[in-house]
């Protein structure tokens, strides 16, 4: 039978013409295959109407995946106690033939996918399947990927529909001729908190050929919502084959002297700064998580894939985050996730506020001091909670940037990571290469809740995006070395580190510091202020950060400071050098130069411990 005539037979008519209005073959037959296979009750598709959103925000409160609170439009979702992260460990991807990626969980397409279809056997049965269109970028634009999404949890389609922007229209206007992403997820067998159950079950495979991904038996948005990270997967690859990037960064204009706008984007782990310096006052924000960089030209040119944060609501305090704070207080559409509910209103830790003593939380009814199965003291919400919530709802969102079909002119890339003592807190590249191969290529960042596993593990975690790499580190890192060479000007590159540490553990820098950082950056894309050059790059002269945290942040920025964190820790830095020359030596298919720019760095490095000793003051570096 022919798939449109199975369609009919499936879907009630209403949700028939739906699907039928839309000209594509393809997608039919995948829509028919999957809802014979998945045999859902009852199947709704979601158009871009308001009305279609509104029975998606309706059902997840129908089916108890989401609780009213207090505030209009707020809610409240919980995933399994021990559904909190990204699931590293069950994330694969699939290789014909059983191919291995260094550094990357690889499984056998043919296993994989029977593995998976069977878990997905029948799984929808008693449930209901949504048929949700989006898009990835702006609408219409060079960026634009369309995507669909069967999912029998309301409260991810919920999500995505504040994520994302809608993409039936766009389907209809395709037709045949869209090339689009397909996500099937099932948060399986639900316990009577309506949290997935079956976690020892719980699989992401990620079907590079089929441009597919499968999600079963969780509901964590990391291993979840299709438009996310496991879209992110797919653009990888695209990425890569098409010569432009695709990226684990923030999107943010910084504003400069006179009206000036320049783009920065920002590629930190999971967990590490993101989110906090997108949203930063003075600033304005595009984006947070994930950003498409196109040549455009000779000009790279970025782009939002998303239009929504999917953020961590931990530590968000009036001080330190008082726009974020701002929005979570207004009745604006939100879902909070993991946190502490007491009498319809959330709490978190680390807000700034009192908490109460006990309420209802991931662990179920809560009380100070609870413990779980492992005798862990559970805290009021968990390390990873979050809320979702989309850009349009936030003063200093940037809109214009977020919409613009032809994306905006990238001024600098940044890298960063949680780094207790090597990098200094801000430095900028001598060059595209240096930047790309000791910055991006060479990030390590501590582990954090953000996925399973032990916290605070220096891990190597280039460009911020391991987690996620879909093809060999060889011929992602090959592709950005040549995006630069394709560019008229390319972007200036840095570094920064937020998470420097004095002997006692304490901070060297305080959260709002970055405000600073990021103004010099700003200038320093203009040549608008002088560096110093040491071994690893360019940093800020004491001057003007001195007169910039006067600006910014009405703050003394001492000399003792100063020093302190932009001292040049030469047997750190080299010994970073060891450990990463070590890591692509191992691998095969490394661009030779990746090598040539490390050696350089050493032989640097190795020349001012000569003359100056192992840790060297930035004013002797001002002064040589
Ligand atoms: N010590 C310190 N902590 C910071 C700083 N900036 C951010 N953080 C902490 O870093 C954590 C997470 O930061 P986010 O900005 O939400 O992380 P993200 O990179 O957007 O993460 P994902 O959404 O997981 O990709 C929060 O717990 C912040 O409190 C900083 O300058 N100093
Ligand atoms: O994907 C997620 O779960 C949230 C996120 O941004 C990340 O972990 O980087
Ligand atoms: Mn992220």
């Amino acid at each position: 039978m022919e798939p449109l005539e199975r369609l009919e037979k499936l879907l009630d008519k209403e949700q028939f013409e739906k699907i039928k209005a839309i000209d594509s073959p393809e997608l039919h037959a995948f829509l028919a295959d999957w809802i014979e296979w998945l045999e859902p009750d009852k199947v709704f598709v979601c158009t871009d109407s308001e009305e279609d959103e509104q029975y998606v925000r309706w059902k997840a409160l129908y089916y108890g995946e989401e609780k009213m609170l207090e505030t209009p439009n707020h809610t409240v979702h919980y995933d399994n106690y021990y559904d909190q992260a990204r699931d590293k460990a069950n994330t694969a991807i699939l290789l014909p033939g059983g191919k291995k990626l260094p550094y990357i969980n690889t499984k056998d397409r043919d296993e994989g996918l029977k593995e998976i279809r069977e878990l997905m056997r029948g799984v929808m049965k008693g449930k209901e399947l949504f048929i949700c269109f989006f898009v990835l970028g702006p609408k219409n634009s060079i960026f634009t990927i369309p995507a669909v999404q069967l999912t029998d949890s309301a409260y991810v389609a919920h999500s995505e529909f504040i994520l994302y922007r809608k993409g039936y229209e766009e389907f209809k206007r395709l037709g045949r001729q869209a090339k689009f992403f397909r996500f099937v997820h099932s948060a399986g067998e639900l316990d009577e908190r309506k949290t997935s159950k079956n976690l020892d079950k719980r699989r992401i495979y990620i079907d590079l050929e089929d441009e597919t991904v499968y999600s079963v038996n969780t509901q964590y948005g990391g291993n979840t919502i299709g438009l996310k990270k496991l879209a992110f997967r797919l653009t990888i690859k695209r990425a890569v084959e098409e010569g432009w990037l695709s990226e684990h960064m923030f999107l943010m204009r910084v504003n400069g002297p006179h009206g000036r706008k320049t783009y920065f984007t920002g590629a930190y782990p999971s967990m590490c700064g993101k989110t906090s310096t997108a949203m930063i006052p003075w600033e304005n924000i595009v984006g947070d998580d994930l950003t498409f960089i196109l040549p455009v030209n000779g000009v790279a040119r970025g782009a939002n894939v998303e239009k929504g944060v999917f953020g961590i609501i931990q530590g968000v305090n009036p001080e330190d985050d008082p726009i974020i704070w701002q929005v979570l207080h207004s009745p604006v559409e939100i879902i909070f996730s993991n946190v502490l509910v007491k009498d319809g209103k959330p709490y978190w830790n680390d807000m700034g506020v009192p908490i109460p003593d006990e309420g209802e939380n991931h662990s179920g009814k809560w009380w100070r001091g609870k413990k779980d199965k492992e005798g862990n003291e559970i805290p009021p919400s968990h390390k990873n909670a979050r809320f979702t919530v989309s850009l349009e709802h936030f003063p200093n969102a940037d809109l214009e940037a977020l919409e613009n079909p032809c994306g905006v002119e990238i001024g600098g890339m940044i890298f960063g990571g949680r780094d207790a003592d090597t990098w200094p807190p801000v430095r900028e590249a001598f060059d595209w290469e240096h930047g790309v191969i000791t910055m991006g290529a060479s990030l390590e960042s501590e582990t954090t809740a953000a996925t399973l596993g032990k916290e605070g593990v220096r891990a190597f975690n280039p460009m911020a995006i391991l987690d996620f790499m879909s093809v060999h580190l060889g011929d992602y890192l090959r592709n950005y070395l040549e995006f630069g060479r394709k560019l008229r000007k390319s972007p200036k590159i840095f570094a920064v580190n937020y998470f420097l540490r004095d002997e006692k553990g304490n901070w060297l820098n305080h959260k709002l510091d970055k405000a600073v950082w990021l103004k010099w950056m700003e200038l320093r894309v203009h040549g608008d202020v002088d560096a110093i050059e040491t071994p690893i790059g360019y940093i800020p002269k004491y001057e003007d950060l001195k007169r910039l945290f006067k600006e910014v942040l009405n703050k003394e920025y001492t000399r003792e400071a100063y020093e302190r964190q932009f001292t040049i820790r030469v047997p750190e830095l080299l010994a970073k050098i060891d450990r990463i020359e070590e890591i692509y030596r191992k691998l095969d298919n490394v661009p030779e130069e990746l090598f040539q720019v490390l050696e350089e760095e050493r032989k640097r490095l190795l020349e001012a411990r000569e003359k100056y000793g192992d840790y060297i003051s930035p004013f002797i570096f001002e002064g040589a």
